[in-house]
């Protein structure tokens, strides 16, 4: 038992030295190409897997991404597999719309706490509806990405780089097969898998530019995504309740769908300062993805939406900075004895995570990475 074993089988795009991006699957250390498969007749989805990204594959629709697994998990012991060490790993789909949302109870009222001390952490719609706010699609990044350290307005009449630059540490789920008004049962139709995502933030810029409208440049220079896509048909094993909601929520809120027992880490410089829990997050994918087409509102092959910094109530749960050092208040040292507040320039952090597979035995979801520079 592996954490990449055939119980996962993970999407990706990669290339070798000839630089032709080509779909794969993780197997282990290795990377089976599926456009070669697919060009052998050995899998055959319609030229789905000889596309320079996942897109064509995701639109195909459940039925079809379990019949391509499936097979894929008969050939995949005779397929000749190319060491991850000598690929390169692209972002996996085009991005079309990008979405965050902000559905852990515990980072909404912390960030509350730390932001807007004069009121109480959670607003009063929090429990009402999911809050989020459309991104910005063409920053989206694959792991390993530099992230360029962004400048802009700290305050009145201030300007230059970030001071206070953060991660938040985010679940994303990748939407296959186009609709609108989405109800949560039907999320296992449309959402064809997972990546884990890094909202790369800018505190000072942000807390200046926020009201009224919300999130902006403070957030937009980056997000960061791990390059494989783990299959919702592998995560079976990780579904639990998500926690009791008390409002009931609205109609088209419920049922609720289910919660994901992963368990995200956080890497600073290679120190381990945090290991957040997603099964404690409030809202569900499901409730996410209903809420974001219940207006009329269509989404797309290729729509990444986010859950929102996963923190639980701990400070080794923070899924930000921001929350971990209290602001740059309460700094953590690190293994080599230095000391953060907020990300200096250098500064690399990896974000992964694991599952329960159907089994119960982990298995991976791989890992985002990105080193802060000027
Ligand atoms: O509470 C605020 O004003 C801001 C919160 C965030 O920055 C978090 C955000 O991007 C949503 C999330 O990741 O939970
Ligand atoms: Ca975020
Ligand atoms: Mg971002």
């Amino acid at each position: 038992m592996t954490l990449y074993d055939l119980r996962n089988l993970p999407y990706g795009v990669f290339s070798t030295g000839d630089g032709v991006r080509r779909i794969g699957v993780r197997l282990g250390d290795g990377v089976l190409d599926l456009s070669r498969a697919e060009q052998e007749d050995l899998i055959l989805a319609g030229g789905a897997l000889r596309q320079p990204t996942l897109n064509v594959l995701m639109a195909l629709g459940r039925p079809q991404w379990g019949a391509v697994r499936a097979r894929i998990a008969e050939l995949a012991p005779t397929l000749p597999a190319v060491p991850l060490g000598e690929v390169e790993l692209h972002l996996p789909f085009e991005v079309a719309d990008y979405t965050d949302f902000y559905s852990s109870e515990h980072h909404a009222t912390q960030v509350g706490r730390i932001l807007r001390p004069e009121r109480p952490g959670l607003q009063p719609n929090w429990k009402h509806l999911p809050i989020g706010y459309h991104g910005r699609s063409a920053t989206v990044v694959v792991s390993g990405t530099p992230v360029e350290r962004p400048a802009g307005q700290l305050g009145p009449g201030v300007f230059g780089p970030t001071r206070r630059l953060d991660v938040e540490a985010e679940v994303g789920f990748v939407v296959g097969v186009p609709g609108r008004r989405i109800g949560p049962a039907d999320f296992a139709e449309h959402v064809f898998g997972v990546v884990l995502v890094n909202d790369w933030s800018a505190r000072d810029i942000q807390a200046f530019e926020y009201q009224p409208l919300g999130p902006f440049l403070g957030k937009s220079f980056a997000t960061s995504v791990s390059p494989w896509v783990v299959p919702l048909e592998a995560l079976s094993g990780a579904l639990v309740p998500a926690p009791p909601q008390d409002p009931v929520p609205a109609e088209y809120l419920r049922p609720p769908g289910d919660g994901l027992d992963l368990s995200l880490t956080v890497e600073w410089n290679g120190t381990v300062v945090s290991s957040p829990p997603f099964a404690q997050m409030y809202w569900t994918p499901a409730q996410q993805l209903a809420h974001l087409t219940v207006n009329g509102a269509s989404v797309r092959t290729g729509d990444l939406y986010a859950s929102g910094t996963v923190s639980g109530p701990n400070r080794a749960q923070a899924g930000s900075f921001l929350e971990l050092t209290w602001n740059g208040a309460e700094p953590v040292e690190l293994g080599d004895g230095s000391v953060r507040g907020f990300l200096e320039d250098g500064d690399t952090v990896t974000i992964s995570a694991t599952a329960p597979g159907p089994d119960g035995e982990p298995l991976g979801l791989g890992s985002v990475t990105g080193t802060v520079c000027r």
